[in-house]
């Protein structure tokens, strides 16, 4: 049986750039049968995924249009639905999932990409799920505590990050909130009990438990992170000067930092981070409340279109 095509757009994404991205798009769709939904507010991407997967029973190609809180809501709205298959139109100013799971960026080449590739059967990949007092949820990219989601969390209600979106410099709001937040931002001590083993990390920056490579707008933060190996890939970082942290962040661009002494990598199935004073949590970007939080990975539990990498793989 072919698959339903449903669109879920957030037109809000990137200042609008996402709408503006589908509009263009769907001319393109013109003897090709699909459903779109727009979403209207925080969460109902989620809602709407959840709701679509219920009320359909054939199999769903269903493509996210926005940022990576976009798509984010919509697998958290899809977890162990096996009949829903995920497919992308990055639209936002990040796109770490698209870089991280190796699907096009062009809008054209993903809509090529996905009506191209919509009848095979899709690949399955891992999320995290995380529990904490605001709640539960999955992620995809990455779960981060301590400094990382202090900037998060101060980018997402900030108005810069709609200025330089403006200006089309919407890469540079990590950057910029990352140099405020290294003044302001006081170490803790981290505990990380991982797979029931415990970790103490005296004068800890952050901890990201990464199911894939990159994070925060293209930076490769867990270089060997692979979605689909059933685990999640642990990064902290500790006892490191505010100067120091600078050239950390400098080189997480290509991922160098794994070099340094104060970054510290392990890899569990089965994590509970908690601190001394409670400090911020963000899962894939979307601000998620506080420590402590408990993490276990759910392995298989969500289906990606096939990429051309999978295809090469299949050839080779
Ligand atoms: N109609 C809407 N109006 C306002 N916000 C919305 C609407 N629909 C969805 N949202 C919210 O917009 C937020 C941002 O979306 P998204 O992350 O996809 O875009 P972005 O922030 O531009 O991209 P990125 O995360 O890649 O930087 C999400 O938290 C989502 O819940």
């Amino acid at each position: 049986m072919e698959k339903r095509l449903v669109f879920i757009v957030n037109p809000s994404a990137k200042n609008g750039v996402s709408k503006k991205i589908w509009n263009k798009l769907n001319y393109k769709l013109d003897n090709i049968p699909y459903e779109v939904f727009y979403t209207k507010h925080q969460k109902h991407a989620q809602d709407l995924a959840h709701s679509i997967a219920l009320s359909i029973s054939d199999p769903i190609l269903m493509v996210a249009v926005g940022g990576d809180g976009t798509i984010h809501e919509v697998i958290n709205g899809v977890v162990s639905f096996q009949h829903v298959t995920i497919a992308y139109i990055p639209a936002g100013s990040g796109n770490d999932f698209a870089k991280g799971y190796k699907l096009p960026i062009k809008p054209d080449e993903c809509l090529a990409h996905l009506l191209q590739m919509k009848e095979n059967e899709g690949v399955f990949f891992d999320t995290g799920k995380y529990t904490n007092k605001t709640g539960q949820g999955h992620f995809v990219n990455s779960l981060g505590a301590g400094f990382d989601a202090s900037i998060t969390r101060r980018v997402n209600s900030s108005f810069t990050k709609k200025w330089l979106n403006f200006l089309g410099l919407g890469k540079l709001v990590y950057a910029l909130f990352m140099l405020i937040e290294l003044f302001r931002y006081r170490p803790t001590t981290i505990y990380l009990v991982i797979n029931g083993v415990e970790y103490t990390f005296e004068r800890a920056w952050f901890v990201t438990i990464s199911n894939q490579a990159f994070y925060g707008g293209g930076m490769k933060i867990s270089p060997l992170a692979d979605p689909g190996d059933g685990e999640l890939n642990i990064t902290v970082v500790s006892e490191i000067s505010r100067i120091m942290i600078l050239f950390i962040f400098l080189s997480v661009f290509w991922g160098g930092h794994i070099k340094f002494k104060a970054v510290h990598l392990l890899k569990g199935t089965d994590i509970l981070i908690h601190s001394t004073a409670n400090i911020p949590v963000h899962a894939d970007g979307e601000f998620a409340g506080e420590t402590p939080v408990q993490i276990k990975v759910c392995p298989h539990s969500w289906k990606l279109i096939k990429t051309y990498e999978n295809v090469k793989q299949l050839i080779a």
